[in-house]
């Protein structure tokens, strides 16, 4: 064998299985081939020795090294000429562990991932030895990495209970612990391997307490906007009126009443007919707060007041980009709204055909779907509609669907007109005349019997809405502590009634005639006193004391 020949021998071998060749000559040479020496980086000192200790020592050592690092090897030797001197040649058959060092490169990656990835990580055997220690972990703890591995963990953190943990089993979650003078967040979790505890998991959650406190007051503050934004969502949702606030006392208001009781305790859908201003929306917020459903929000739809072309949206939502100008996020329809409570569909007499089909279909299946929505979605809401028409005059004239007003119509509640309980007039301005005094802050000595008269026997076609108008307008002429006389009544109601001149009690005509009288005989007098007497016919002693009560000079 040449030179040349020994040479392609010793570089031989593929990537996954190569082969080593050492030669040795004469007890001192050595050759190796270039991938041994690559992986081993030993080279040099084989040269140094003889045959002897090269097969005594440098095969058992170069042979574990090759299996440490998850290879296996097998050592065959023979013996050549080289150029007519002896040699030895030792084949290494070294194979590639193609398993161990895919384990060797997830371990490797893995440990980068919890370099870069964690904040802080440690992890120890069941006896609290550490095992791993990130790099940033150690540096926030100023300790040297390398150095902490291996080392029970309680000389590595202060104040640490890993090793508890290690042996406990139980997981300790966001606790806190000093180190230095610094408080810090931690969370130890026990590790297990084929359900045997293994030793724990540490992770620093928070360098320091400051920036726990910082998203703690964060956190908070966000709460705080939720309760604030969903307090603002029932405040604006939420029925204001309850059946004591509803004044009367006539046997037709009473007996409806105690009707509207009755239905609030059920589900069934109502049905509020009556003028407008009779009241049917304080009702609609009293059979909610009497229902079982008072927890929840009440709804209000004034269904007259929304442009035709908004209304299904308004009242079943919309999914987002389901028309131009719809709102990022899509909007969340009435109804969804109402889910759990109550919702108020007033004026319901205007609603348009093409929405009282929608609407027909969502009191017969409970559900609802977005406008560009592809699902449905179901609720739980009480329905209570009112309206101050005649539903059936509408069905007969073909602008109201029979099927709804069916489905609508399962209790009607019929609100008396004012007039027809004219018993509950007076109660209705003493209780008007408190609640207005209050809110414009001004006081009266009441009404008077004359004006009380004229309201009773008034029409009002504006109902009570008509009769808390003229109240408030009453008090807002009247001087302070008047009394509420005819004078403050608007002049259309006195006119309907035929009273044509304000009646004040006789005795303020009275003085009011006396003091006329006075005032235009010392005028026909020039102002003579005696001869102003003479024209009364009082005495001289008599004028001087009504000028004085009148306080006339
Ligand atoms: N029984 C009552 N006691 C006290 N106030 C009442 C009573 N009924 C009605 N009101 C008052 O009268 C006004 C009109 O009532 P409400 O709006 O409930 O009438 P409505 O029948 O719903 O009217 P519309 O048909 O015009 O919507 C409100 O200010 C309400 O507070």
């Amino acid at each position: 064998m040449d030179r040349q020949q020994l040479a392609t021998l010793l570089e031989c071998g593929s990537d996954h299985e190569w082969t080593a060749v050492f030669v040795v000559r004469n007890d001192i040479s050595l050759i190796a081939s270039n991938t041994v020496a690559e992986k081993l980086l030993v080279l040099n000192d084989y040269r140094a020795s003889n045959h002897s200790s090269f097969e005594k020592e440098w095969i058992p050592h170069i042979c574990a090294a090759i299996k440490q690092m998850g290879d296996s090897v097998n050592v065959q030797k023979e013996t050549i000429s080289i150029k007519g001197v002896e040699s030895i040649l030792y084949f290494l058959s070294i194979t590639k562990n193609v398993t161990a060092s895919n384990e060797k490169a997830q371990e490797r990656n893995l440990l980068n991932m919890i370099e870069h990835t964690y904040d802080g990580l440690v992890m120890v055997d069941k006896d609290g030895y550490v095992q791993v220690f990130s790099q940033a972990y150690a540096d926030f703890i100023e300790i040297n990495q390398a150095e902490s591995i291996g080392k029970h963990v309680t000389e590595v953190i202060p104040n640490t209970r890993m090793h508890i943990v290690a042996k406990s089993g139980v997981e300790e979650t966001a606790q806190l612990q000093k180190v230095g003078n610094n408080y810090i967040i931690v969370t130890r979790t026990p590790m297990y391997q084929d359900e045997k505890l293994v030793g724990a998991v540490g992770k620093l959650l928070f360098k320091n307490i400051g920036q726990f406190t910082a998203l703690f007051r964060r956190l908070n503050a966000l709460e705080k906007e939720v309760r604030k934004y969903k307090g603002e969502f029932r405040d604006r949702n939420k029925a204001s009126y309850s059946f004591q606030h509803l004044i009367g006392e006539s046997r037709a208001f009473v007996d409806v009443i105690e009707e509207a009781k009755k239905a609030a305790r059920g589900q069934a859908t109502i049905l509020l007919l009556g003028e407008s201003g009779t009241g049917k929306e304080l009702f609609a917020h009293s059979i909610h707060q009497a229902s079982s459903r008072s927890m929840g929000v009440f709804v209000k739809v004034n269904c007259a007041a929304i442009p035709n072309d908004l209304l299904e949206a308004e009242l079943f939502g919309y999914e987002e980009g389901s028309f131009t100008g719809a709102k990022k996020g899509g909007k969340l329809g009435k109804f969804e709204m109402a889910d759990g409570g109550t919702i108020f569909l007033d004026e319901i007499g205007e609603l348009p055909l093409h929405m009282q089909v929608k609407l027909l279909r969502v009191l017969q299946e409970r559900e609802v779907e977005r406008v560009g929505g592809l699902t449905t979605k179901s609720v739980d809401v009480r329905v209570v509609a009112a309206t101050n028409q005649s539903l059936q005059t509408l069905v007969e004239k073909g602008e109201f669907r029979l099927d709804l007003y069916y489905r609508l119509n399962v209790i009607e509640l019929k609100i008396p007109a004012l007039r027809d309980r004219k018993a509950d007039i007076e109660p209705l301005v003493h209780f008007l005349l408190a609640k207005y005094e209050a809110i414009l802050g001004v006081t009266s000595k009441g009404v008077d019997s004359q004006t009380m008269h004229l309201l009773t026997n008034y029409q009002f076609p504006g109902n009570i809405r008509e009769l808390e108008n003229i109240v408030e307008r009453a008090l807002t002429l009247m001087n302070p502590g008047d009394w509420f006389t005819p004078t403050y009544l608007p002049k259309e109601l006195k006119r309907k009634q035929g009273h044509c001149a304000d009646i004040r009690p006789l005795a303020t005509q009275l003085e009011h005639a006396e003091k006329e009288a006075i005032v235009q005989s010392l005028k026909n007098a020039k102002g003579n006193k005696s001869e102003a007497a003479k024209q009364l016919g009082i005495g001289r002693t008599t004028l001087y004391e009504k000028l004085a009560k009148h306080q006339l000079p």
